[in-house]
């Protein structure tokens, strides 16, 4: 059922004419026990699925916002195994699709095998390991894909055409396209020839593609979703939340 709850979703925002929206957070940001409401939130705001970052002691990718949100996350002590039994409890009550945002040692402590069943149990529609390239993902891939849980890639701005290609070929769930060349967090501005570049991805890609990394407002998601599929909001989201103003979250959503 799981991937295609997210594909639904994608193919509802389509039927609207509207762009996907993905919101990131940290689990165990503010304790274990908000990530209920924080979904609900998340959900009611309108968001089109939920990224949900799993705190890890060397992010390599995240910015400050993502890694101060991960620091306040370790300090709870949750764990990866924690979180998605805390999934599965609500599982029922929540309808937009969650994709789990791990980086590769947590999963390989309990073992991709394990992590793909735990996955299923809590009803995740994807995975995304940062750190995994396309080259090594098969060993996390197979296992998700017995429960048809997709294995989200990436591309980014360095990514030659053959790359590009490869990438988009077989694609489950989304492409996470990267916007600029760095860490996570807001940026000023994006490169003039971005859009062109989303759109190529777009034209060859069977499945949407979602830019992230430094959008941080709702025109920056309108013009940027006017080149493919959506966007992702990370760190803007984890802001609000942390300041208690998840209530604003809806007025990043075009
Ligand atoms: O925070 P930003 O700039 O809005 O970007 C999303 C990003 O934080 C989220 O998708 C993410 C969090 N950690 C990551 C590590 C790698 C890639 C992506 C991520």
């Amino acid at each position: 059922m799981t991937k295609f709850k997210m594909a639904e979703a994608f193919q509802r925002v389509n039927d609207q004419s509207k762009k996907a929206f993905t919101a990131y957070i940290m689990a165990g940001d503010g304790g274990l026990h908000t990530l209920k409401d924080t979904i609900l939130l998340l959900e009611q705001s309108g968001v089109t699925v939920i990224e949900l970052g799993i705190p890890f002691s060397d992010p390599v990718a995240d910015g400050p916002v993502i890694q101060e949100a991960g620091q306040r996350a370790l300090k709870e002590k949750v764990t990866l195994t924690e979180i998605l039994h805390e999934l599965a409890s609500f599982k029922e009550e929540i309808q937009v699709p969650i994709v789990i945002m791990t980086y590769a040692n947590p999963v390989f402590k309990i073992g991709a095998g394990r992590f793909a069943d735990l996955c299923d149990t809590a009803g995740v529609s994807g995975v995304i390991i940062p750190d995994v390239p396309m080259e090594e993902e098969a060993e996390f891939k197979e296992p998700l894909a017995n429960h048809n849980i997709a294995m989200i890639r990436f591309v980014t701005l360095t990514s030659s055409s053959e790359r590009i290609a490869e990438t988009v070929k077989d694609a489950e769930g989304f492409i996470y396209a990267v916007t600029v060349n760095g860490i996570t967090g807001a940026r000023a501005g994006f490169a003039g020839d971005l859009n062109a570049h989303l759109s190529r991805i777009a034209e060859q890609s069977p499945v949407p593609v979602l830019a992230g990394f430094g959008v941080s407002s709702k025109e920056q998601a309108e013009t940027l979703g006017a080149a493919c599929g959506g966007v992702i909001v990370g760190s803007k989201i984890v802001q609000l939340l942390h300041e208690g103003k998840g209530s604003e979250i809806k007025q990043l959503i075009p």
